[in-house]
């Protein structure tokens, strides 16, 4: 027998509640046979794997260290974190929650800064005037680095910092600072505003694969299982199963069912007596019924249903190619 799947999911923080409601969501439930205190479960349902709950910056050390096979986290860390992420990691999906920029932002009281190229004469003027290098407090090294190597800026230093970095200006540790926001609310509170330009990064929590973990036969399956319940809940929620029965069902209809209107047919045209399922995406669901009714359907029925399970879905697809 080869390892187990090991699933790491935010321990705390602002990611957690979120993760937990995703993978609840998915019919995914975590049991602590060790009570709610341990930090490791198992799910229900799915052999060979088992969750541990560690913080969202842990949770990117093992993923890179491949002691994870999946995991939570939010992608501003994993870029930080990991000097090649896209060679040892694969970002499987975005979450839609944990949305936060990584941004460069300066006083507001230097009304002639805007832009990237400006903080570079501000950079160039402190060396000539006061011969010192311009100092961006920050916990996002890495990425800072990067960033601003990409806009030609090279005559600065970093201040690191560990909590607390938005007050780094006003008490005179640093220029300027590299954070993250999400509602702004911080920097203003700082008198401090985001450099047009200055966005280095829009992160959000995503569903990350380690490349570097063993991958035996009993991860994969695991994998397998937990990826296939999250692809049906997610494609379930996105659409509409529509049922309806038609005098007259062509090719032109199914051109505009499928083509038009971005429909599947699950099973196939309509049945003997003429029945025909369609899910649709739901924001197309009107037009869907409009046309069906245009075609002598009477009624049309619309339901919500639970879970569409496949053979086949772009997760698996993505991991699958990355690990073979
Ligand atoms: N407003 C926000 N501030 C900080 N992080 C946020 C915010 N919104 C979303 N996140 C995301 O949450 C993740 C960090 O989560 P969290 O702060 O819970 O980590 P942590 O390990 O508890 O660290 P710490 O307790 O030191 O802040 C990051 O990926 C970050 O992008
Ligand atoms: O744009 P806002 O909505 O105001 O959010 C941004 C702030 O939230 C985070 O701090 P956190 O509360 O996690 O404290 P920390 O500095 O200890 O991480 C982050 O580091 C920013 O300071
Ligand atoms: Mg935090």
């Amino acid at each position: 027998m080869t390892a187990p799947l090991v699933l790491a999911v935010p321990s705390k923080g602002r990611l957690q509640e979120n993760t937990a409601r995703f993978f609840a969501q998915a019919g995914l439930d975590f049991v602590q046979p060790r009570g709610a205190r341990n930090y490791r479960a198992l799910i229900s349902g799915v052999p060979n794997a088992e969750v541990v709950f560690l913080s969202a910056a842990e949770i990117v050390t093992q993923l890179a260290a491949g002691t994870a096979h999946l995991g939570v986290t939010g992608e501003d860390l994993i870029r930080e974190e990991i000097a090649d992420a896209d060679s040892v990691v694969e970002l499987l999906t975005p979450l839609g929650f944990g949305q936060a920029n990584v941004v460069v932002a300066v006083p507001q009281a230097w009304i002639d800064v805007r832009s990237m190229a400006d903080l570079d004469d501000v950079a160039a003027d402190l060396r000539h005037r006061h011969g010192r290098r311009l100092r961006v407090a920050t916990k996002y090294i890495n990425l800072t680095r990067r960033f601003f190597a990409a806009h030609g800026i090279a005559d600065y230093r970093i201040v690191e910092s560990f909590g607390a970095t938005e007050g780094a200006p006003a008490s005179g540790t640093a220029e300027l600072i590299v954070d993250i926001t999400t509602t702004g609310t911080t920097l203003a509170a700082n008198a401090l505003k985001i450099v047009d330009d200055g966005v280095i990064l829009r992160s959000e929590a995503n569903l990350v694969a380690s490349v570097t973990a063993e991958w035996g036969p009993e991860a994969q399956a695991a994998a397998r299982t937990i990826l296939s319940r999250i692809a049906a809940e997610e494609e379930a929620r996105t659409s509409r199963q529509l049922r309806a029965l038609l005098p007259d069902f062509d090719e032109a209809l199914r051109v505009e069912i499928e083509g038009r209107l971005g429909c599947r047919l699950p099973f196939g045209g309509p049945d003997e007596r003429g029945l025909l399922t369609i899910h649709a995406p739901a924001k197309n669901v009107f037009a869907v019924v409009d046309l069906l009714s245009a075609n002598g359907a009477d009624p049309v029925t619309v339901q919500r249903v639970d879970a569409v399970f496949r053979a086949a879905n772009a997760l698996s697809d993505r991991l699958f190619a990355r690990i073979g």
